[in-house]
């Protein structure tokens, strides 16, 4: 098979849009997609400026306010220490909103910061660490939690992996960041920021940015889950950049019909026939399958392919070179309702060489 240059395989991948015009039409809708984008790109970067109006309640934290008598006056003053725990910015937003390139952009910014970054994703393949600007200059550490979601599963993992950071890597980065699945509920994670000692007293949550988009905002909103199921994008929104740490024994449970499925697999793939059989998904499920990500060994190809499909919205462009010993395996990711595990890998084998 000829060699494909990236470009003319970005436009072998767009060009299905004119056998399957519905899926690929939504593509020059992008740059709306994401309306909310700079509210939450102010919110970031009042990030490091204290909120007056939210009162620094000392509890638990072991430098708490001291009153001390002034040699002038008989007046007792109140000195309130310089808080110098490091910084901790949780990032959240529904599947899709944007969290990984946020990330990307704070890691890759010109900023001066050193930044420690913690990622939880979900679904077991690991997509958005391989993603994520791991050489970027800020980035002094990035450490995985993908087995489990940090607000329910993983939390005590959490709780060990900022710990460690605070003692082993101590003075080696000025900034903790977070990014959540897009199904986690935000408020668990904050509260450990709170009912964690070892937590409390080295590391304060500076921020909780969530990230909206707005195509899809109101049809993640509006949906009307059983009893007891949280609603992730309500509270995700809810809690952006507001610590309710007063919160008390969090039940929540996440929407079972919402699922992964994740398929790695070795081998080279016919670009044209992934073109048909995700555009196909895409027609057909496109609002049941609120996520899918992929990274493709495409034949031909030296890059490694990425695509990125958030409902009807799809996009796939090569990345980087793959390693001279990297093993040339595809890993893709869906996350949606109803998701037929033996189907999608059916139809993924389809499309190997
Ligand atoms: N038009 C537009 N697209 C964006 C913007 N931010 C991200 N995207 C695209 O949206 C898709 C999903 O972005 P990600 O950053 O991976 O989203 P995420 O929130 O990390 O997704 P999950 O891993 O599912 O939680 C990618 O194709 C991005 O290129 C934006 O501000 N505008």
């Amino acid at each position: 098979m000829a060699s494909l240059t990236p470009e003319l395989v970005a436009s072998t991948f767009f060009s299905f849009s004119h056998f399957t015009p519905k899926p690929f039409l939504h593509l020059s809708t992008r740059s709306s997609r994401f309306l909310t984008h700079s509210h939450s790109s102010s919110t970031l970067l009042s990030l490091n400026a204290p909120n007056p109006t939210r009162p620094y309640r000392a509890r638990r934290f072991t430098v708490s306010a001291t009153a001390t008598a002034s040699p002038q006056t008989d007046h007792a003053s109140t000195v309130i220490p310089h808080d110098n725990r490091i910084p901790a910015t949780i990032i959240t937003g529904f599947l899709g909103s944007g969290k990984t390139t946020l990330l990307n952009h704070i890691l890759t910014a010109e900023h001066g910061k050193k930044i420690a970054v913690i990622e939880n994703e979900f679904g077991e393949v690991d997509i958005d660490g391989s993603l994520v600007a791991t050489k970027a200059a800020g980035a002094e550490d990035i450490m995985m939690l993908n087995n489990g979601c940090l607000c329910c599963t993983v939390r005590g993992d959490l709780v060990r992996m900022i710990s460690e950071l605070v003692t082993k890597k101590k003075g080696k980065f000025d900034h903790i960041v977070i990014e959540t699945t897009g199904l986690a509920n935000p408020a668990p994670i904050i509260q450990t920021f709170y009912a964690e000692n070892t937590i409390f007293n080295k590391v304060k949550l500076d921020g909780v940015v969530t990230l909206v988009d707005a195509k899809h905002a109101t049809f993640h909103l509006d949906e009307v889950k059983p009893n007891g199921v949280v609603n992730e994008a309500v509270e995700q929104i809810a809690y952006a950049d507001q610590h309710d740490h007063d919160h008390h024994a969090h039940v929540h449970t996440h929407d079972p019909g919402v699922s992964s499925v994740s398929i790695v697999c070795e081998g080279s793939i016919d670009l044209e026939k992934a073109n048909v059989w995700l555009g196909t998904l895409l027609l057909d499920r496109s609002e049941d399958i609120y996520r899918m990500k992929g990274l493709l060994a495409i034949e031909g190809m030296n890059e490694r392919f990425v695509f990125q499909g958030v409902h009807d919205i799809f996009q796939g462009s090569p990345e980087r070179l793959w390693g001279p010993d990297e093993p040339r395996i595809n890993n893709i990711v869906f996350i949606g309702k109803k998701l037929d595990a033996k189907e999608l890998e059916k139809g993924f084998k389809a499309c190997l060489l």
